[in-house]
């Protein structure tokens, strides 16, 4: 077994996705963490700031310094803000140095960016760098990888089976997605404080989420004629996990034997990708605290629609698990490694 230890650097360590890539990589067998890095110039160890992590890490945030990251470490990941890495990353591209980055920088092209982002997309030169990677379909040929978003996630996961047999009727893509307040981030403004998160259920952001374009453009690679998808967002109160209920028309009919089939056999060799017995769907629980997608189908033949339900983590597989994931194939590790967990269900 491979055992050269794999030393990485996190930028972006105060927020939750680099708590969480701290909290996972403890359990790596062959990752080192040597560099952490945030906007404050807080030289204190990490632990007076999060005492979670009080005697398992001993390290404190430095200035970030691209030349001395790539001297010190063999990979670094960003946990940033939107519109944060683009701003940092060009050392890094330019001498092809492996890079993981969480935030939505690098998953679109520079006009896309601009729209659903709001922000100066990185320059197109370096864009075409960077390679989208969801890890349970990876083929990657880039050394900047940009990690897919949480909800996008759970999304393509629900509906990969049927785009790849061009099965997706074009018009009939509705998606439903929630997400617990974990996904986003530890800034706090009115609609994530508690009390209007707590006993409370509202939608955000209806035609207009940054997902959007990064699941249209997947499902495009598989299925060519696809370039629209009705897609909203809710707020759940729960600090951590996805629920994405997808209703989708088929280019032909099939029966649920042979719907579930498609599912079973596509996932069949990812370790983590869980497809449900048919006609039970999974619920949040089984996969808070997990790297897994689990997704059940049920198909109603009276309305031809299929009702697809994917659940994770969106601090794990929609975030830290999957970098992690990602990097396990970057350097031809398992790509389980260090993620075998088991959800806390009770
Ligand atoms: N939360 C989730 O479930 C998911 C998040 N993501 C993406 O991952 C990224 C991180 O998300 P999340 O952890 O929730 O965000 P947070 O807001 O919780 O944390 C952001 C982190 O970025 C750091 N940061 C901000 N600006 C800079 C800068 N200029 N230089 C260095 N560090 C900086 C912050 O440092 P400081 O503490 O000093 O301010 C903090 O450590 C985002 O792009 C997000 O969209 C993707 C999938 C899921
Ligand atoms: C609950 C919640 O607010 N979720 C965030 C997820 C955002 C995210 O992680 O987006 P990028 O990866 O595209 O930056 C949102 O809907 O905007």
């Amino acid at each position: 077994m491979n055992k050269k230890i794999i030393n990485v650097a996190i930028v972006g360590v105060t927020g939750y996705g680099g708590l969480e890539l701290l909290r996972l990589l403890h359990n790596h067998p062959t990752v080192h963490v040597v560099s952490i890095h945030n906007t404050s110039n807080d030289s204190e160890d990490i632990s007076v700031s999060y005492p979670h992590l009080q005697s398992m890490y001993k390290i404190a945030p430095t200035p970030f310094d691209p030349l001395h990251i790539m001297q010190s470490t063999d990979l670094v990941f960003f946990a940033t803000s939107s519109g944060v890495s683009k701003d940092l990353v060009q050392q890094f591209i330019e001498a092809n140095f492996p890079v993981i980055d969480l935030s939505g920088d690098f998953r679109l092209n520079a006009p896309d960016y601009e729209v659903w982002y709001k922000k100066t997309p990185a320059p197109q030169s370096l864009l075409d760098q960077a390679n989208y990677s969801l890890a349970d379909f990876y083929q990657n040929d880039s050394h900047y990888i940009a990690n897919p978003g949480c909800y996008a996630t759970a999304t393509l996961l629900a509906l990969a089976p049927l785009a790849q047999q061009q099965l997706l009727d074009q018009e009939n893509i509705v998606i439903d997605a929630k997400s617990g307040l974990s996904g986003a981030g530890k800034s706090l403004n009115l609609s994530s404080h508690f009390v209007n998160v707590n006993e409370n259920f509202s939608m955000y952001k209806p035609n207009h989420h940054q997902h959007i374009p990064e699941i249209t453009q997947q499902l495009k690679h598989w299925q060519s004629n696809i370039d629209h998808i009705q897609f909203t967002t809710s707020l759940l109160p729960i600090n951590r996990g996805i629920f994405v209920s997808a209703y989708v028309k088929l280019t032909k009919q099939l029966s649920a034997d042979t719907l579930q089939k498609i599912f079973e056999d596509t996932y069949k060799n990812k370790p983590f990708v869980r497809v449900m017995p048919k006609d039970q769907l999974p619920d949040i629980k089984q996969v808070v605290g997990t790297n897994f997608a689990d997704i059940g189908l049920t198909y109603n033949p009276n309305t031809k629609y299929l009702t697809i339900v994917s659940v994770i983590d969106n601090m794990i597989k929609g975030a830290a698990g999957q970098a992690i994931q990602n990097m396990n194939h970057l350097f031809n590790l398992d790509e389980t490694t260090g993620l075998q967990l088991i959800a806390q269900y009770a």
